[in-house]
């Protein structure tokens, strides 16, 4: 299905969003939609601004210019992986009560669980393949563990949005197919994912819409059309020419700078 022709009401909307840290811009001059039901990856080089703008969505970062909104989206109905880098394995917490976190939006923090609660942590533990791992110190999990333990949280927040930031990174093939069949699943289910991935081999196999990022959009429509050599080459070259000390631009610049032909409709 073309994104252009897509029905589907736009989830998200960027509006010549900069996002950045201490004024320097890390993503800008992005606009555009994501629908309902997308199954969009993120991609681009290091450094290009796929993290920065998945915590953008999630309100990590308010946007230093422009503005994204989300529709009918409040804190509650957006779940969102970090890099595995940015989780505190060092947290004392079992398996278990890391899942049942997944439920702290439906039943508050200090809200008991209850028996179908309980239920509800043994499903998605199952799910993913942790039966058994219930009482285990998330200290003590492998990568591929500790991947399936954070997407049995996700499964739990039955949120409609779901950011994925490189789920797959030194994960084994077999972790990766059952995590990308929870992924599908999501996506049969009509929920939005925003995943940032490396692998193209694995995006172009999976993800049906992709965006490709170098600070500013190359491109964003299907998989494609998006992924070709001349894109990924001017990608790696943007992201090779940035200078790390700009600073935002002023607005009557902004203006002037729009996303290349090919980027994704507004
Ligand atoms: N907390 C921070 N403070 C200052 N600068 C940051 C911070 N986080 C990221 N940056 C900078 O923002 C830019 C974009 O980083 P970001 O992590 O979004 O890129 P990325 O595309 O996700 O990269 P990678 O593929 O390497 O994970 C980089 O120059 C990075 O150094």
């Amino acid at each position: 299905m073309s994104h252009i022709a897509s029905v589907a009401a736009p989830i998200l909307s960027f509006d010549n969003v900069t996002l950045g840290y201490d004024r320097h811009p890390a993503v800008h001059h992005l606009s555009g939609c994501v629908h309902r039901a997308d199954l969009l990856a993120v991609v681009g080089p290091n450094g290009a601004g796929k993290s920065t703008l998945l915590k953008g969505i999630a309100g990590f970062l308010r946007p230093l210019g422009g503005s994204i909104r989300g529709k009918g989206l409040g804190r509650k109905h957006v779940a969102y992986l970090p890099q595995q880098a940015e989780i505190d394995r060092g947290f004392p917490l079992d398996v278990f009560d890391f899942v049942a976190m997944g439920l702290w939006q439906r039943i508050g923090a200090l809200g008991g669980l209850g028996r179908s609660g309980r239920a509800q942590v043994s499903d998605a533990l199952a799910a993913v393949g942790l039966s058994g791992f219930e009482r285990r110190t998330i200290g003590t999990l492998s990568g591929g563990q500790m991947q399936r333990m954070l997407f049995a949280r996700l499964l739990l927040q039955d949120a409609p949005l779901i950011l994925l930031d490189e789920p797959f990174t030194a994960i084994d093939t077999r972790t990766v197919a059952d995590l990308i069949a929870l992924i599908e699943r999501w996506h049969g289910e009509r929920r939005t994912i925003l995943c940032v991935l490396h692998d193209m081999d694995q995006v172009r196999a999976h993800f049906p819409h992709a965006l490709l990022l170098a600070r500013t959009p190359v491109a964003w429509g299907a998989t494609d059309e998006v992924l070709t050599e001349t894109n990924l080459t001017r990608a790696r070259q943007l992201c090779e020419a940035w200078d790390e000390t700009a600073l935002v631009c002023a607005p009557a610049t902004t203006r002037r700078q729009q996303p290349r032909k090919g980027a994704h409709p507004a």
